[in-house]
């Protein structure tokens, strides 16, 4: 643990910002029970067909195949949570109707919002990296329960610049944003981002929302249940 020298936020979304209920028990099925319907109407778009191919490539789908097995194997792995790009931003594009039409509003903590608008308020950069893509990160925080909170993010990243369990993306997300590791804040409900995380350098407050399993999490990380309790050495400043 290091004492003022942590300067911005990092933030995953799902089981930290946000419970998990909100992600698996509406956004899932929502994209999952229109999935189809979507392929259907949307195939001939550049940005569907696109992302048609790498759902074909990537599950050795042949060619030919179409609409409704295509979204079977996007469903079995949205089943399976797979953090596979070209579902994210399927999901992402169907979401955007519900989030558009009121259908949907998705669930931020209130201990979450309080500190995210505090650090906001003392002129600490808050950036998002989640698996929803940043498409769908954007439909998230502008259709909240408590309102359009875009306002509060400096930026976002999802899997396109690398796994959350890889190293190598706080790595990169390090490089891109101009801060050193040590000087990162991230906050994640998941025990493999919070190891990778801590393996690049950055500071970690594992979150463990709803009296969920005890993580698992390397010596020295703190294990929180609110973002009211990260450690008041751990508190990033401008
Ligand atoms: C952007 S909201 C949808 C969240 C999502 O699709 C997901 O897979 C959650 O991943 P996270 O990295 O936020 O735990
Ligand atoms: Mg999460």
């Amino acid at each position: 643990m290091t004492t003022g020298s942590l300067h911005v936020v990092l933030t995953d979304i799902e089981g930290t910002t946000s419970s998990i209920t909100f992600v698996r028990d509406v956004l899932f099925p929502y994209a999952k029970q229109r999935m189809a319907a979507f392929l259907h109407a949307h195939q001939a778009e550049p940005v569907v067909s696109g992302l048609i191919a790498e759902v074909r490539q990537i599950a050795e789908l042949p060619a030919s195949s179409g609409p409704d097995a295509l979204a079977a194997v996007l469903n079995q792995w949205a089943d399976d949570d797979r953090k596979v790009p070209p579902l994210k931003a399927l999901q992402g594009l169907i979401w955007r109707d519900g989030y558009e039409s009121g259908a949907l509003k998705a669930d931020i903590y209130p201990d979450a919002l309080a500190a995210l608008r505090a650090w906001d308020a003392a002129g600490v950069p808050i950036y998002v990296y989640s698996s929803g893509s940043v498409e769908a990160q954007h439909l998230f925080f502008g259709h909240t329960v408590e309102g359009d909170l875009r306002g509060l993010f400096q930026d976002h990243f999802d899997t396109l610049t690398g796994a959350k369990t890889d190293p190598g993306s706080y790595q990169t997300i390090c490089a891109i944003t101009g801060y050193q590791p040590d000087e990162v804040l991230f906050l994640t409900d998941n025990p493999a981002e919070v190891a990778a995380a801590h393996h690049a350098g950055v500071q970690v407050v594992a979150v463990q929302r709803d009296g969920g399993a005890p993580l698992a999490v390397p010596v020295g990380v703190p294990v929180v249940s609110s973002f009211a309790d990260i450690p008041a050495a751990m508190q990033p400043t401008p």
